[in-house]
């Protein structure tokens, strides 16, 4: 039997991709999106997507699940709406595949509590990609040995949230493995206020934001005489499809919420 998914966001970057990768594949329907406009219409009558295309469109999470039942709701959306998705979603008995980035703690707090409530499986994805998760694992490992790291992430400029996702979720596997410490100078002192990024645990995050980016992160750890760069490049969207992909079959499977594919892959 197919998973019956529906997708919030479906106009946007990663959402149209998201759409595309649920059409094509052969145990997956979409069978609703999600958006705060174009109510009463199809995917296929706007004119970025195909005829064939014929998903509805809703603005409101009660009526697409009355209407269309999913079994799997995927957010592409913004760090604004997302919260309100999610708990909406397990609310109503779907199971979130989240992919949109900028939860704070409390929130993850809560929304781990529903789901166990709920016995639902929940996803919340800072990245899909693979080598993404990789260069996360190798540098918790690499941290055991060289504990000074600081961390570039690049974006595109039109990003809303910073530090990424990524790069958070990075500092804070980071951090399970790493003695608290302050790094760099102990009087160390910016005559330019941000000059030495964010701070999370100790660790230093700076932001990019270029037109012609997608997503890439550097992790730097210096150590005597020596420095180690573990670096992932997402050079398309397509590089997180097959992450979503993977997601929508496991969370039918969970009935927890898990922060991070490093969890389950
Ligand atoms: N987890 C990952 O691997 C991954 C990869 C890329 C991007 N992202 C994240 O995904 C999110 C979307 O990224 P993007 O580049 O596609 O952004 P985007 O701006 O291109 O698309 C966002 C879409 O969401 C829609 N939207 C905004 N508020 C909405 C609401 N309340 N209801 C329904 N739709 C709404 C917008 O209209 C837009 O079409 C961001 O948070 C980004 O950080 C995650
Ligand atoms: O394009 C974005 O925005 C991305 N956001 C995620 C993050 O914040 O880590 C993942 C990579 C792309």
């Amino acid at each position: 039997m197919s998973i019956r998914v529906a997708i919030a966001g479906p106009r946007g970057k990663m959402g149209a991709e998201a759409v595309h990768t649920v059409m094509k594949h052969d145990k997956m329907e979409l069978v609703a999106v999600l958006d705060y406009k174009e109510v009463g219409k199809t995917l296929a009558d706007l004119e970025m997507f195909p005829a064939s295309y014929t998903a509805p469109i809703f603005t409101d999470m009660s009526e697409l699940v009355e209407a269309t039942a999913p079994d799997v709701l995927v957010d592409l959306t913004s760090p604004h709406a997302v919260y309100k998705h999610t708990k909406e979603a397990l609310n109503l008995n779907v199971r979130p595949v989240i992919g949109t980035t900028g939860f704070t703690d409390e929130q993850l707090v809560e929304l781990s509590a529903i789901a166990k409530e709920k016995e639902l499986g929940c996803i919340i994805a800072p990245n899909f990609a693979i080598g993404a998760i990789l260069m996360m694992k190798f540098a918790k490992e690499a941290a055991k040995y060289l504990p000074d790291v600081e961390i570039i992430e690049m974006h595109h400029d039109q990003k809303l949230d910073a530090p990424s996702g990524t790069a958070v979720k990075t500092a804070q596997l980071i951090q399970e493995v790493r003695a608290q410490k302050m790094q760099g100078h102990p009087e160390e002192k910016e005559t330019l206020k941000g000059a030495r990024g964010a701070e999370l645990d100790g660790m230093r995050i700076h932001s990019v934001r270029l037109p012609g980016l997608v997503a890439h992160q550097q992790v730097l750890f210096g150590g005597d005489g020596q420095l180690l760069t573990i670096r992932h490049d997402s050079l398309n969207r397509n590089s997180f499809m097959s992450g979503v992909a993977f997601c929508v079959e496991e969370v039918m499977k969970m009935d927890q919420l898990v922060y991070g594919l490093e969890n389950i892959i």
